[in-house]
């Protein structure tokens, strides 16, 4: 279990980090989320004893982690994939974190194995890819066997296969009772991986809840309707009292707020033939764009769009696209 308690991080006038508080549980993945410059990286670094807070403590398994007698058999991360020794093998790496951390050899060859790095063992780890990286930054943070784990953008630099495979592990070591906690900016990864999310923006905490409760809290959800007799079916809903949205281009209609064994009984009653009766809710990605749209720093704009200024109301349209291939327009900035 992690523990945040009041965690306050300034760089100067800057306030990286704003007064969280949270819990990372065991037995499920938290995802952390937050537009770019929210505070995802200070707050993994403070929990790593990386960096000293402002004010405010964490507790890793109840303890400081400078507290922790063998740190890497309680918490594994990955924040850095380049920060191993470039001259060195894969196995040399991370036999020297092992005896540096009374961890036997023996198991370099397992995490090796398991992240399926054995046959490169022996080579330089300065040649390795982007993803060959992050699977030896993984075999680190397994190292120790620890019960935490906690992941910085893992997914960064992997190909799909590689990609599926980090989702299997995380989702492994939650299944094991391991608390894991992954950074990402990739919305639709994090909605098939995490159970749990914490969201924060410009610091501060804005979600703590399971990722159900998330998009139901954070989205809008309503049933599309399409229908060869779409002003007949618009009439009956006029008449019923139901407002309908009805859409120029595919002819179809949204309701909010009704069911849609309502809608489809309904129809039915009246000899309506529906061709579409189909409950809609918002993804993680447009949930996440709604709830953070005043806490983005940094936008990215269509071109010839006017710029939106920090704090205004982003809509799809004008919000910041997550994930690779963005351009951003930094604010700010470090
Ligand atoms: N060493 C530093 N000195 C000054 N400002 C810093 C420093 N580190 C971070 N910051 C500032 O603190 C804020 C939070 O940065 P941080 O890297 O933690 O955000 P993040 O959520 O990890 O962002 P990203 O998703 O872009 O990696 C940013 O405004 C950043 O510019």
């Amino acid at each position: 279990m992690i523990e945040l308690e009041a965690l306050t991080k300034r760089f100067g006038a800057k306030t990286a980090v704003d007064n969280l508080s949270f819990q990372v549980k065991p037995g499920v993945v938290t995802g952390f989320l937050g537009p770019n410059g929210a505070g995802k990286s200070t707050t993994m670094r403070m929990m790593l004893d990386l960096d000293n807070p402002t004010s405010g403590t964490v507790r890793i398994d109840g303890k400081h982690y400078r507290d922790l007698s063998e740190p890497l058999k309680h918490i594994g991360a990955l924040l850095d994939a380049k920060a191993m020794h470039g001259g060195r093998s894969a196995y040399n790496n991370l036999l020297c974190l092992a005896e540096s951390n009374r961890i036997p050899a023996s198991r370099v060859g397992e995490v090796l194995d398991l992240v399926g790095l054995t046959a490169v063992a022996k080579k330089k780890s300065k040649g390795f890819s982007l993803g060959m990286g992050q699977r030896l930054g993984i075999a680190a943070a397994l190292l120790g066997d620890p019960e935490i784990l906690m992941f910085d953008e893992p997914v960064n630099g992997l190909d799909p296969e590689g990609i599926l495979w980090i989702r299997n592990l995380m989702k492994g070591l939650a299944g094991e009772g391991r608390t894991v906690f992954v950074s990402s900016h990739l919305m639709s990864e994090m909605a098939l991986t995490a159970d749990h999310l914490i969201v924060i923006g410009q610091g501060k905490l804005l979600a703590d809840m399971s990722m159900a409760e998330f998009i139901q809290h954070n989205s809008r959800s309503f049933v599309r309707l399409r229908s060869p007799q779409q002003e007949q079916l618009k009439d009956l809903l006029h008449a019923e009292g139901i407002a309908a949205t009805a859409l120029p281009d595919s002819g179809a209609l949204e309701v909010d707020g009704v069911a849609s064994e309502q809608l489809g009984e309904l129809a039915a009653r009246h000899g309506i033939v529906l061709h579409e009766l189909s409950p809609q809710r918002a993804s993680l990605e447009e949930a996440f764009m709604r709830m953070t749209a005043d806490s983005v720093e940094y936008h990215a704009h269509a071109p010839g769009a006017p710029a939106a200024g920090v704090g205004s109301q982003a809509r799809p349209a004008d919000a910041p696209v997550w994930g690779a291939g963005t351009e951003t327009t930094r604010k700010g900035g470090r």
